[in-house]
Protein backbone atom coordinates (compact mmCIF):
# COMPACT_ATOMS: atom_id res chain seq x y z
CA UNK A 1 0.00 0.00 0.00
CA UNK A 2 1.00 3.25 -0.87
CA UNK A 3 2.51 6.26 1.73
CA UNK A 4 1.93 9.97 1.83
CA UNK A 5 4.58 12.44 1.35
CA UNK A 6 3.90 13.74 4.60
CA UNK A 7 4.30 9.82 6.35
CA UNK A 8 7.61 9.53 4.17
CA UNK A 9 9.10 13.12 5.62
CA UNK A 10 8.05 11.43 9.18
CA UNK A 11 10.20 8.17 8.23
CA UNK A 12 13.03 10.47 7.30
CA UNK A 13 12.47 12.03 10.39
CA UNK A 14 12.58 8.79 13.16
CA UNK A 15 15.22 7.50 11.06
CA UNK A 16 17.43 10.58 10.64
CA UNK A 17 16.73 12.85 13.94
CA UNK A 18 17.78 12.51 17.24
CA UNK A 19 14.66 12.44 19.62
CA UNK A 20 14.79 15.48 21.63
CA UNK A 21 16.82 17.54 19.63
CA UNK A 22 14.84 19.60 17.45
CA UNK A 23 18.11 21.00 15.22
CA UNK A 24 18.34 17.61 13.86
CA UNK A 25 14.55 17.24 12.93
CA UNK A 26 14.85 20.83 11.41
CA UNK A 27 18.18 19.12 9.54
CA UNK A 28 16.07 16.07 8.69
CA UNK A 29 13.53 17.49 7.09
CA UNK A 30 15.68 19.88 5.12
CA UNK A 31 17.73 16.88 3.68
CA UNK A 32 14.54 14.84 3.02
CA UNK A 33 13.30 17.82 0.96
CA UNK A 34 16.38 18.80 -0.92
CA UNK A 35 17.32 15.42 -1.81
CA UNK A 36 14.14 13.51 -1.98
CA UNK A 37 11.05 15.01 -2.09
CA UNK A 38 9.94 18.55 -2.71
CA UNK A 39 7.72 20.00 0.52
CA UNK A 40 5.92 22.81 1.63
CA UNK A 41 8.00 23.53 4.73
CA UNK A 42 8.74 27.37 4.98
CA UNK A 43 12.45 25.74 4.75
CA UNK A 44 16.15 26.58 5.93
CA UNK A 45 16.49 30.15 3.83
CA UNK A 46 12.71 31.63 4.67
CA UNK A 47 13.09 29.91 7.97
CA UNK A 48 16.04 31.79 9.62
CA UNK A 49 14.06 35.03 8.80
CA UNK A 50 11.26 33.35 10.67
CA UNK A 51 13.34 32.77 13.78
CA UNK A 52 15.03 36.15 13.79
CA UNK A 53 11.43 37.46 13.94
CA UNK A 54 10.65 35.21 16.55
CA UNK A 55 13.65 35.70 18.65
CA UNK A 56 12.94 39.56 18.19
CA UNK A 57 9.54 39.64 19.16
CA UNK A 58 10.03 36.64 21.77
CA UNK A 59 6.42 36.47 22.19
CA UNK A 60 4.76 34.86 25.40
CA UNK A 61 2.04 33.79 23.52
CA UNK A 62 1.88 32.55 19.42
CA UNK A 63 0.06 31.46 16.83
CA UNK A 64 0.48 29.77 13.61
CA UNK A 65 -1.84 29.13 10.83
CA UNK A 66 -1.21 26.02 9.07
CA UNK A 67 1.18 23.36 10.86
CA UNK A 68 1.46 20.97 8.28
CA UNK A 69 3.89 18.48 9.32
CA UNK A 70 5.12 20.78 11.88
CA UNK A 71 8.53 21.94 10.68
CA UNK A 72 7.75 25.63 11.74
CA UNK A 73 6.13 24.84 14.75
CA UNK A 74 9.21 22.90 15.91
CA UNK A 75 11.17 26.21 14.15
CA UNK A 76 9.19 28.64 16.91
CA UNK A 77 8.78 26.55 19.61
CA UNK A 78 12.44 25.58 19.72
CA UNK A 79 13.01 29.43 20.24
CA UNK A 80 10.26 30.12 22.85
CA UNK A 81 11.46 31.05 26.50
CA UNK A 82 9.86 28.19 29.03
CA UNK A 83 6.80 28.88 30.17
CA UNK A 84 5.09 30.55 26.68
CA UNK A 85 3.12 28.66 24.57
CA UNK A 86 3.04 28.01 20.39
CA UNK A 87 -1.31 27.43 19.60
CA UNK A 88 -1.12 25.68 15.93
CA UNK A 89 -4.45 25.58 13.87
CA UNK A 90 -4.56 22.63 10.72
CA UNK A 91 -7.66 22.03 9.36
CA UNK A 92 -6.72 18.69 7.39
CA UNK A 93 -6.54 15.37 9.91
CA UNK A 94 -3.77 13.78 7.92
CA UNK A 95 -1.37 16.63 8.42
CA UNK A 96 -2.13 16.85 11.78
CA UNK A 97 -1.38 13.67 12.65
CA UNK A 98 1.73 13.42 10.83
CA UNK A 99 2.50 16.62 12.80
CA UNK A 100 1.96 15.44 16.09
CA UNK A 101 4.72 13.06 15.36
CA UNK A 102 7.10 15.17 14.12
CA UNK A 103 6.43 17.98 17.91
CA UNK A 104 7.03 14.65 19.67
CA UNK A 105 10.11 13.42 18.00
CA UNK A 106 11.36 17.11 18.71
CA UNK A 107 10.65 16.95 22.42
CA UNK A 108 7.99 19.98 22.24
CA UNK A 109 4.82 18.77 22.74
CA UNK A 110 4.51 21.01 26.33
CA UNK A 111 5.41 24.03 24.59
CA UNK A 112 3.23 22.99 21.60
CA UNK A 113 -0.85 23.14 21.37
CA UNK A 114 -2.10 21.52 18.13
CA UNK A 115 -5.31 22.10 16.95
CA UNK A 116 -7.60 20.58 14.49
CA UNK A 117 -9.84 22.50 12.78
CA UNK A 118 -10.73 25.05 10.53
CA UNK A 119 -9.18 28.42 11.52
CA UNK A 120 -12.05 30.71 10.83
CA UNK A 121 -14.24 28.34 13.25
CA UNK A 122 -11.31 28.62 15.93
CA UNK A 123 -9.83 31.65 15.83
CA UNK A 124 -13.18 33.43 17.50
CA UNK A 125 -12.95 30.56 20.54
CA UNK A 126 -9.12 31.15 21.20
CA UNK A 127 -9.80 33.32 24.19
CA UNK A 128 -11.97 30.94 25.92
CA UNK A 129 -10.24 27.74 24.93
CA UNK A 130 -6.73 28.70 25.92
CA UNK A 131 -7.36 31.64 28.34
CA UNK A 132 -5.09 34.10 26.45
CA UNK A 133 -6.55 37.82 25.71
CA UNK A 134 -3.57 38.82 23.00
CA UNK A 135 -1.25 37.18 20.79
CA UNK A 136 1.98 38.75 20.24
CA UNK A 137 3.21 36.87 17.51
CA UNK A 138 0.95 35.05 14.61
CA UNK A 139 2.79 32.72 11.99
CA UNK A 140 0.41 33.02 8.89
CA UNK A 141 1.01 29.57 6.52
CA UNK A 142 -2.04 28.25 5.95
CA UNK A 143 -4.45 28.49 2.75
CA UNK A 144 -3.61 32.13 1.31
CA UNK A 145 -6.66 32.95 0.45
CA UNK A 146 -7.62 32.86 4.00
CA UNK A 147 -4.68 34.89 5.24
CA UNK A 148 -6.70 38.27 4.85
CA UNK A 149 -10.36 36.91 6.24
CA UNK A 150 -8.27 35.38 9.25
CA UNK A 151 -6.12 38.76 9.94
CA UNK A 152 -9.48 40.61 10.13
CA UNK A 153 -10.82 38.09 12.19
CA UNK A 154 -8.13 38.44 14.43
CA UNK A 155 -8.58 41.67 14.44
CA UNK A 156 -12.75 41.54 15.22
CA UNK A 157 -12.38 39.15 17.71
CA UNK A 158 -9.86 42.10 19.50
CA UNK A 159 -7.09 39.32 19.80
CA UNK A 160 -4.16 41.61 18.44
CA UNK A 161 -2.45 44.54 20.60
CA UNK A 162 -0.28 47.40 19.65
CA UNK A 163 2.74 46.01 18.70
CA UNK A 164 1.16 42.12 17.78
CA UNK A 165 3.56 41.48 14.93
CA UNK A 166 2.73 38.93 11.95
CA UNK A 167 4.68 37.16 9.67
CA UNK A 168 3.14 35.75 6.84
CA UNK A 169 4.54 32.90 4.33
CA UNK A 170 4.30 32.76 0.60
CA UNK A 171 3.03 36.26 -0.36
CA UNK A 172 4.67 35.89 -3.73
CA UNK A 173 4.52 32.29 -4.43
CA UNK A 174 1.81 30.78 -4.28
CA UNK A 175 1.19 34.53 -3.07
CA UNK A 176 -1.41 36.48 -1.16
CA UNK A 177 -2.55 39.70 -3.05
CA UNK A 178 -5.57 41.02 -1.34
CA UNK A 179 -3.30 39.94 2.25
CA UNK A 180 0.05 41.93 1.02
CA UNK A 181 -2.46 45.27 -0.23
CA UNK A 182 -4.45 45.67 3.10
CA UNK A 183 -1.48 45.19 5.51
CA UNK A 184 0.83 47.59 2.77
CA UNK A 185 -2.10 50.34 2.68
CA UNK A 186 -3.86 50.32 5.65
CA UNK A 187 -2.98 52.54 8.41
CA UNK A 188 -3.28 49.80 11.57
CA UNK A 189 -0.12 47.93 9.78
CA UNK A 190 3.59 48.87 9.60
CA UNK A 191 4.37 46.61 7.05
CA UNK A 192 7.98 45.26 5.49
CA UNK A 193 9.25 42.44 2.94
CA UNK A 194 11.85 40.36 3.50
CA UNK A 195 12.61 38.69 -0.02
CA UNK A 196 13.36 35.05 -0.34
CA UNK A 197 12.69 32.11 -2.54
CA UNK A 198 10.39 29.39 -2.58
CA UNK A 199 11.85 26.99 -0.27
CA UNK A 200 14.42 24.80 -1.57
CA UNK A 201 13.80 26.34 -5.27
CA UNK A 202 15.55 29.32 -6.88
CA UNK A 203 11.67 30.94 -7.25
CA UNK A 204 11.47 33.86 -5.31
CA UNK A 205 9.23 34.13 -2.83
CA UNK A 206 8.95 35.99 0.76
CA UNK A 207 8.09 36.67 4.41
CA UNK A 208 5.88 39.36 5.00
CA UNK A 209 6.29 41.18 8.22
CA UNK A 210 3.24 43.42 9.46
CA UNK A 211 3.17 44.82 12.93
CA UNK A 212 -0.49 46.02 14.31
CA UNK A 213 -0.39 49.68 15.82
CA UNK A 214 -3.37 49.41 17.44
O1 LIG B 1 -0.64 25.78 0.45
C1 LIG B 1 0.31 25.99 1.19
N1 LIG B 1 0.19 25.95 2.51
C2 LIG B 1 -1.11 25.68 3.11
C3 LIG B 1 -1.43 24.20 3.12
O2 LIG B 1 -0.68 23.59 4.10
C4 LIG B 1 1.68 26.27 0.60
C5 LIG B 1 1.88 25.98 -0.75
C6 LIG B 1 3.14 26.19 -1.35
C7 LIG B 1 3.35 25.90 -2.80
C8 LIG B 1 2.74 24.80 -3.39
C9 LIG B 1 2.93 24.53 -4.73
C10 LIG B 1 3.78 25.34 -5.48
F1 LIG B 1 4.00 25.05 -6.80
C11 LIG B 1 4.39 26.43 -4.92
C12 LIG B 1 4.18 26.73 -3.57
C13 LIG B 1 4.22 26.68 -0.58
C14 LIG B 1 4.01 26.96 0.77
O3 LIG B 1 5.02 27.43 1.55
C15 LIG B 1 2.75 26.77 1.36
O4 LIG B 1 2.61 27.10 2.69
MG1 LIG C 1 4.29 28.24 3.33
Amino acid sequence: TSSTRPQRLLRAVQRKATKGDPQSVISAIDYFCRNSEWAMNVGDEKGPILDSVVCEVSPATALELGTYCGYSSVRIARLLPVGTKLITLEFHPDYACIARQVIQHAGLEDKIFLVEGASGDLIPKMADMFGISTFDFVFLDHWKDRYLPDLKLLEECQLLRKGSVLLADNVICPGTPDYLEYVRNSPRYESRYFQSHLEYTKVEDGLEKSVFLG
